[in-house]
């Protein structure tokens, strides 16, 4: 089954109105391949901004969200508030939440949970750390991560869900993994995924790498057969080079 490409672009806690006003610009007037899906998930108080701005073909998400739809969460913003802003995304479980905010993999779950059944596709990241590879845990780290979620999902909920691999050693530190680092990663995941809820889900479901990803890692990366997109952090801040990354694919 054909699975469409995806390009995601994390802001993370960077940008301003000028910046983007100038992606918005680059993205609204950038061609690529009709076989490439694009998301951008800038910070919360642009949002509405680049969704009100931004052609309608290209998705927006939030970088994240909370479990309940309302109430005493000072500082938390709510699903039924991405929607309210047309917002169709939430990246939820990124390794900064997990590390810098304390993130449990349950609590990841659960958001997970919430998003999707507020209508939200969500982008759900997992992703070991250096020392845990180099303890050899790659793969029990990030099933154990992403058991957490198919816990909280029934089968059919995975169609509003795509992975993210994004090892944490690659993150913003310019040591891109590998393609068959990745690719090796990406298989165990759709593995995990065919043993664990269905075929049909393991064979639809988009698995994302993230770390590190530039123009000049992009061409190598997206032709290993698992590999169904990137989220971008860092180059998807520079508008022609996030432009390059989504032309990598045709
Ligand atoms: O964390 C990432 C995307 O979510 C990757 O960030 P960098 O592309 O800056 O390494």
């Amino acid at each position: 089954m054909a699975r469409k490409f995806l390009v995601g672009g994390n802001w993370k806690m960077n940008g301003s109105v000028k910046l983007a006003e100038t992606i918005v610009n680059a993205l609204n007037q950038g061609k690529w391949s009709p076989n490439v899906e694009v998301v951008i998930a800038p910070p919360f108080p642009y949002l509405q901004l680049v969704r009100n701005t931004l052609r309608k073909d290209v998705g927006v998400s939030a970088q994240n969200c909370y479990t309940e739809s309302k109430g005493a969460y000072t500082g938390e913003v709510s699903t039924e508030m991405l929607k309210d802003l047309s917002i169709g995304w939430v990246i939820l479980g990124h390794s900064e939440r997990r590390m810098i905010f304390g993130e449990s993999d349950e609590f990841v779950g659960k958001k997970v949970h919430a998003a999707v059944k507020a209508g939200l596709s969500v982008i759900a990241c997992v992703g070991e750390q250096d020392a845990e590879r180099e303890a050899g845990q790659t793969t029990a780290v990030v099933f154990r991560q992403i058991k957490a979620i198919a816990d909280q999902l029934a089968p059919a909920d995975w169609a509003n869900v795509v992975i993210a691999y994004e090892p944490v050693w690659a993150i913003g530190t310019g040591k891109v993994a590998t393609p068959q680092q990745a690719q090796e990663v990406h298989n165990e995941l759709r593995g995990w995924l065919a043993k664990n809820v269905s075929q049909e889900v393991a064979d639809a479901t988009r698995i994302l790498y993230g770390g590190s990803v530039s123009a000049k890692s992009a061409p190598d990366l997206q032709q290993e057969q698992d590999i169904d997109g990137f989220l971008v952090g860092g180059a998807s801040l520079k508008d022609q080079e996030f432009l390059q990354i989504i032309s990598s694919r045709q």
